[in-house]
């Protein structure tokens, strides 16, 4: 992945060049038509904006967004479809019913299921973060929602977080109120993002933080309101395209390198791992007690 990062960082300026005059044509006729290409499958909606080379993604797998198997393989399908799509140089990830971004990792996918399907649910995940974390394009997140777990961790693959200011609204990494681990590069993407003794004490208490609490900390970059979510990560994503692409891809490689090469080289035994400590009794009592208790709460 690194090496066909590399490489598409050398030819970035090239395609810079002839994007320029390429987009300019375009932009005459933008003004007229605007030319919006659309990926959409079942549970993503994207729209590529071919003029500004922005990719609007929204995940729509109601009632949550949770990441099923089935989900987590559409999303990576699609970023790879638009990581590979010269006219794409930015994504904005965002939720298509606003409220929630995303509950995080479907519970259910890690309930009462075999060994093997723990194992093809975990390398879903997997992918979905090395291709987020890992991607060449400006990714912004616009949270227009709470995000727990999983959907904090996509929201923290990207390069810049903007939140509806909504203190009803909360993000984190809360996996040990599940009675559940956060594994390393859960915690690395987390450490890097708002240092190692803010991630060390949030963590432990599997803290959700309201959108307020999570801009003070460091774990989101703005908050506007709510309307305004997507208008902002259009214009930020617009400050952010200015910087030459390869300067700026080999600068955030070299910034994520190291984290992902952590999993990179140890898939197969963070595989192995998840699926001994999924399997626990323990752990899938812990699972059932929380799914239990989020019912209850909604009665
Ligand atoms: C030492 C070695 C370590 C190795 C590593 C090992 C393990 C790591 C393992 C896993 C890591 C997991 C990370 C995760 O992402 S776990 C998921 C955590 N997510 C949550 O805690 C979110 C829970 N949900 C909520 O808080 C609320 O639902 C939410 C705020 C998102 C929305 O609230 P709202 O009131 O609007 O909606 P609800 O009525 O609560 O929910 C509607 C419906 O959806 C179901 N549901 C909610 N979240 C999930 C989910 N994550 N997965 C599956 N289903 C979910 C909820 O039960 C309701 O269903 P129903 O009652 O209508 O049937």
């Amino acid at each position: 992945m690194a090496a066909l990062g590399a490489l598409r960082s050398c030819w970035a300026p090239a395609r810079l060049l002839t994007g320029s005059a390429h987009h300019s044509n375009r932009l005459v006729l933008c003004q007229q038509t605007s030319i919006k290409r659309h990926f959409s499958n079942n549970k993503i909606l994207v729209e590529l904006d071919e003029a500004t080379g922005v990719a609007v993604m929204k995940m729509k797998n109601p009632p949550v967004n949770s990441l099923s198997l089935d989900f987590l393989t559409e999303f990576s399908i699609t970023l790879e479809k638009l990581e590979m799509d010269r006219g794409c140089r930015g994504l904005i990830l965002t939720s298509a019913s606003p409220k929630i971004f995303s509950a995080g990792l479907d519970i259910m996918e890690m309930c009462g299921k075999s060994a093997e399907h723990y194992g093809e649910f975990w390398r879903a995940v997997q992918e979905m973060w090395l291709k987020l974390y890992g991607s060449n394009m400006v990714t912004i997140a616009a949270i227009n929602g709470s995000s727990p777990a999983g959907g904090c961790l996509m929201a923290l693959c990207c390069d810049y977080r903007i939140m509806a200011d909504n203190p009803k609204y909360a993000i984190g990494l809360n996996e040990t109120q599940l009675g559940i681990v956060a594994p390393f590069w859960f915690k690395d993407t987390m450490s890097n993002v708002v240092g190692n003794r803010v991630t060390e004490q949030a963590l432990q208490l599997g803290q959700m933080f309201p959108a307020p609490e999570a801009l003070k900390f460091g774990l989101v970059d703005q908050l506007v309101p709510e309307e305004k979510v997507q208008s902002t990560a259009a214009s930020v994503m617009a400050q952010w395209l200015t910087v030459p692409d390869h300067a700026r891809q080999i600068t955030k490689s070299m910034m994520r390198k190291q984290t992902t090469d952590k999993l990179v080289n140890n898939r197969e035994a963070d595989i192995k791992n998840f699926v001994s400590f999924i399997t626990r009794d323990s752990i899938q009592k812990s699972l059932q007690v929380y799914m239990e208790r989020l019912r209850q709460r909604k009665q």
